[in-house]
């Protein structure tokens, strides 16, 4: 099936930075095929579904780095805490509480939210019914990178039964879905899985070929009290037991770290997902973005969960992200607008290990969204780049597709029953607080 979309402003975010101000794209088997300037010729329309965006802005979906959407229940109810008390005091009690029918409603809402501010692709990591939600996740049409993650504060028999847990729930989908979902190994943090546990999991990734995500150097305290019991930072730990090299990695956070663990983390090739709404409203701190670019850190972007943002809108990760580095560098050019969008798009892309995907262009995954430019916030049009980062919305999102298939058109839902997932993510709440 071929399908054009015509009459668009195409902003490509390919190498050149290439804009169509009056372009189109082809997708065939969910690949963009061209995207050119003007008008398709009839010859190439013929037979094809042609969908005219009517001046709409067409660029690549954007991609969530680090989240938990198992959580999306517990959206504002413990808003004004730090990170050791509000995960050890309230969240980790009420996600004891937690079902099967709570966790499919908070995840459904979550991607609600996320398709309908223009997330395409999204990292999970949890713990709870992994299996149940990469199916949804297949029916629902969206990308994800999931994983099974662990905490390793237990037995070495507990421990063991995780691992063989993440790494069965890893080989049954990763590369399915048409390639859709993928998957990691995850081991929760530092503080939570001993060195000796990270180093298993770590052996098992590359005997896999997998992936590793870990929360890192979210907090001050966290890295104090590390000190503390192991003497040295936790990207030193890594690096002392070899288990940066030989292995992909994406942390998500990286706040408290310094010059020397950039540099080791960049000469890795890790990433990290940087979760600025996160860090602010939990009083972490901010990540050195710059310094991380710098050494060659591949930083992406993450909403981390409702619980701690309360929002799954990657727009106001973006802007925060761009604005928090210009003010407490006082440069406006630290980090440039570009990066910024590029920070939510193609190097999202590159910390999740999707091939062909992050921009538009030939031979690329057709994940992309259309925005509405007909609103005040975003005129006069001419710099289109410059609005999607500094006043852009996720509400400004019309459309959404990915490879090539869509999930949402002109604001209209088409994969998930957003009425009812709504009335179920209300009803399981009432449920558990009972
Ligand atoms: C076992 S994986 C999921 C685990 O992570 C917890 N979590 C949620 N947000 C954060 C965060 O910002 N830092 C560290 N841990 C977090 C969540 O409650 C789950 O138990
Ligand atoms: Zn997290």
């Amino acid at each position: 099936m071929k399908t054009i979309i015509k009459n668009a402003k195409v902003i490509t975010m390919n190498e050149a930075r290439t804009i169509h101000e009056h372009g189109y794209v082809v997708i065939e088997d969910g690949v963009f095929t061209a995207i050119e300037h003007g008008e398709p010729a009839e010859e190439a329309a013929k037979g094809a579904n042609v969908v005219n965006a009517d001046k709409k802005w067409l660029m690549p979906g954007l991609i969530n780095t680090h989240g938990h959407t198992g959580m999306s229940l517990f959206r504002g109810v413990s808003d004004d805490l730090p990170l050791s008390k509000w995960l050890a005091e309230h969240i980790w009690p009420l996600e004891q509480k937690l079902d099967q029918k709570a966790v499919e409603a908070a995840r459904l809402l979550s991607m609600v939210e996320m398709i309908e501010s223009g997330t395409t692709t999204f990292l999970e990591m949890y713990h709870l019914h992994l299996d149940d939600f990469a199916a949804a996740v297949e029916e629902a049409g969206m990308r994800a990178t999931l994983m099974r993650s662990v905490i390793g504060l237990c037995s070495k028999e507990e421990q063991e039964e995780k691992l063989a847990e993440s790494l069965g729930f890893a080989r049954r989908w990763h590369k399915q879905a048409n390639g859709r979902i993928q998957t990691m190994l995850a081991p929760h943090a530092p503080y939570t899985c001993p060195p000796d546990y990270i180093e298993r999991i770590v052996e098992a990734a590359r005997q896999e070929g997998l992936p590793v995500h870990m929360h890192l150097a979210e907090t001050r305290k966290e890295i104090h009290d590390y000190m503390d019991e192991y003497g040295m930072h936790p990207v030193e730990l890594l690096q002392e037991r070899d288990l940066l090299s030989g292995t992909e990695w994406l942390f998500a956070h990286g706040v408290h770290m310094h010059e020397q663990h950039y540099e080791l983390l960049g000469a890795h090739q890790a990433a990290v997902s940087h979760n600025p709404k996160s860090n602010l409203k939990l009083g972490s701190g901010i990540a050195q973005v710059a310094s991380m670019q710098k050494h060659g850190i591949v930083v992406s972007l993450g909403t981390d969960s409702v619980a701690s943002n309360n929002a799954l809108d990657l727009f106001e990760e973006m802007r925060t992200a761009v604005l928090l580095q210009r003010g407490i560098n006082e440069q406006a050019d630290i980090v440039t607008t570009w990066e910024g969008l590029n920070m939510a798009t193609s190097n999202g892309a590159k910390a999740l290990r999707f091939a062909n995907l992050g921009t538009i262009e030939v031979g690329q995954q057709a994940d992309f969204i259309m925005l509405n430019p007909e609103q005040a916030h975003l005129h006069p049009s001419s710099q289109a780049v410059s609005h999607l980062v500094f006043a852009a919305k996720g509400s400004d999102v019309t459309d959404v597709y990915v490879q090539g298939a869509p999930l949402m058109k002109d604001k209209q839902l088409l994969t998930l029953d957003k009425e009812r997932i709504l009335k179920e993510a209300n009803e399981q709440l009432r449920r558990l607080q009972q």
